[in-house]
């Protein structure tokens, strides 16, 4: 790290770390940087939040519990702040909140979908701006390739920086104190059609960095840059290049791997007992035309663990081979550890809420296949899992195009197709989260079928770089709804369901007795953590697109919640959810209190 970078910190020090000290009961000072012992250990400090989802298990479980069953009646509005970011740029008309604001020591750290860091004094019962990090996104440049909406999901801590992503494909280093650029690098690159909308998750002195752009005929990968270094460590493509393992499975002789897609757009999870980072892998490209790359397309559509130092692949769990339906796996990994119990061994679960509409349990050990569950009210494109490998029933090692239900396939025979999961899938990225004590697994679910039509793309003809490059595309010709589905993870069963008249796109926060969530019409809510029984509701006025999460300062626990619709809903399946037309664009942090 630069002196003048520690200097400058220690010079705003003077004016604001003595009163931090004030307003801490949080086992760390205000000024301690975040180290990986501090991120190791996330329940020593339970009022703060050091991770986009919570803890490296990416359970999104607080310990906290003064919000709790009896309380949360209580529940109120303390204070909220206007954020920017609703700008529009490319194809976009303006931005949304999908962030996870992270919390240490009485101030938050959330950004907007530009990327703009904003720094938060929460301390006195209000909320303060302390700076504002604008990256200057180009916005025209990234939002021309953003598929899917002006997408930023948040930050991370490291050492006195607040690292962050932007849409145009940069990693930035901000001085937590100061709220000035240390240092910056471009990690992707729009040109090919590559953007960044997921949050960095740091493991030791490496910040880990997902790409977007399956939709834009990238290849993608995760890359991993040196925080001390400034310099790429590793960086691992999804899709493997000649003659590697896993390039057998394309299996075309015009070179579809190049623009294959696989992206890996959703913060992944890190397990430091045995040093291996899970992280999904989206859709292969182009999404609905899988003719035009036969193989089963590895690694799109997988769940990945990789040696966080070298990048190395350990093993790979492929959900959709040779995906017909824009099924992404890009979706975060729940680690849960489960005792050995009625002739069970213990086991060490990787838990995944696939878009294919089933969830997954995987053992971390070798990526073995443990149970898997339909968690969606319809499934039209297979008949289910074979219960011995987790592949769809109808998956052929043999063939290089995969029959699944012949209805369900956008084809060069079949050039519209009703599909069950939609393309958005049963769960998009919106989080799940984990009740440690329950076993309870609680997913935001997309009840939803489209109407998906094929366009034939030609090789050599069709790829043009910075365009869409989708084989076809989607319609939405019924309602879409959701529900707030449970699944008991020692069972995989389904043992409680809440149906929700939205779908479910903001994800999911877990306290002892409680599950906290959203609509997308503005609703915030508050559910019993075992019936699912709604205790406590709120309208935000805005449409809610992102996590709740919590914290506390002066001794007082709050929720809080990023309120501004963006993401894909508005463009692509709006139709299906008339209502949600009149809900005005907003960007407001709502943060409430007993
Ligand atoms: O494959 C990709 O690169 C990619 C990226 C993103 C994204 O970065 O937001 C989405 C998707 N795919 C996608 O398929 C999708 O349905 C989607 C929804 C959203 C959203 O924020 O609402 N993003 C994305
Ligand atoms: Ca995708």
């Amino acid at each position: 790290m630069p002196t003048d970078v520690r200097l400058g910190r220690i010079g705003a020090c003077a004016l604001v770390c003595g009163i931090a000290l004030h307003g801490l009961h949080d086992s760390a000072s205000a000024a301690d940087p975040v180290t990986q012992e501090r991120l190791l250990n996330p329940d020593r400090e339970p009022g703060n939040w050091l991770h986009h989802h919570r803890d490296y298990a990416s359970q999104r479980f607080t310990p906290l519990n003064q919000i709790n069953r009896d309380s949360v009646k209580n529940l109120r509005v303390a204070w909220t702040m206007h954020l920017g970011g609703t700008e529009g740029g490319g194809i976009w008309s303006h931005g949304g909140l999908e962030g996870t604001p992270i919390a240490e020591n009485g101030f938050l750290y959330v950004t907007d979908g530009w990327g703009s860091v904003y720094k938060i004094d929460t301390r006195g019962g209000r909320g303060r701006l302390v700076w504002k990090m604008d990256p200057k996104t180009d916005r025209d440049w990234a939002g021309a390739v953003a598929c899917c909406g002006v997408n930023n999901r948040g930050v991370a801590l490291w050492g006195e920086m607040v690292v962050s992503h932007t849409l145009d494909g940069r990693l930035l280093a901000t001085n937590k104190e100061t709220g000035e650029v240390a240092w910056h690098r471009q990690v992707a690159d729009p040109e090919k059609g590559e953007t960044i909308t997921g949050a960095p998750l740091i493991v030791k002195d490496l910040v880990i960095t997902g790409v977007a752009g399956a939709e834009y005929g990238i290849r993608g990968w995760i890359a991993a840059t040196d925080m001390k270094t400034q310099k790429e460590v590793w960086r691992t493509h999804t899709i493997p290049a000649k003659g590697e393992p896993g390039s057998e499975t394309w299996k075309d002789s015009h070179n579809a791997a190049a623009t294959g897609g696989g992206s890996t757009w959703v913060t992944g999870s890190y397990e430091p007992s045995t040093n291996t980072l899970y992280w999904g892998v989206g859709n292969p490209g182009p999404d609905w035309d899988h003719e035009y790359r036969p193989g089963d397309n590895l690694y799109t559509d997988s769940t990945l663990a990789l040696d966080p130092d070298t990048g190395r692949i350990k093993w790979h769990f492929q959900h959709t081979p040779n995906d017909p339906y824009d099924y992404d796996s890009a979706a975060e990994k729940v680690l849960v550890d489960l005792p050995a119990a009625g002739g069970q061994a213990a086991r060490r679960l990787a838990l995944t809420a696939d878009r294919n509409g089933f969830a997954y349990a995987l053992d971390r050990a070798n990526g073995g296949f443990v149970w898997g569950t339909q968690f969606v009210k319809r499934v039209n494109w297979t008949s289910g899992l074979n219960p011995e490998t987790g592949k769809p029933n109808e998956y052929d090692p043999n063939k290089a195009v995969q029959p699944y239900v012949a209805a369900s396939i956008p084809n060069r025979q079949n050039a519209k197709a009703v599909i069950c999961p939609g393309n958005m899938g049963g769960k998009n990225w919106p989080p799940t989260a984990y009740n440690p004590a329950l076993r309870y697994w609680y997913i935001p679910v997309i009840e939803s079928c489209n109407t998906i039509t094929n366009e034939v793309m030609k090789p050599g003809e069709s790829f043009k770089p910075r365009e869409f490059f989708t084989g076809g595309g989607p319609s939405q010709h019924e309602r879409i709804t959701g529900s707030v589905t449970t699944i008991d993870a020692t069972t995989g069963k389904i043992v409680a369901k809440l149906e929700t008249h939205f779908p479910q796109l903001g994800g999911f926060l877990a306290s002892r007795d409680l599950l906290f969530g959203s609509q997308p019409d503005g609703e915030v809510f508050a559910l019993d953590a075992k019936t699912l029984e709604k205790l406590w509701s709120f309208h935000t006025g805005g449409g809610v697109n992102a996590p709740p999460m919590t914290f506390t300062v002066d001794g007082k626990q709050y929720l809080a919640v990023l309120v501004g619709l963006g993401g894909a809903w508005d463009k692509w399946f709006i139709d299906s959810t008339p209502e949600l037309k009149t809900v005005p664009p907003s960007s407001t942090l709502y943060v409430f209190a007993l």
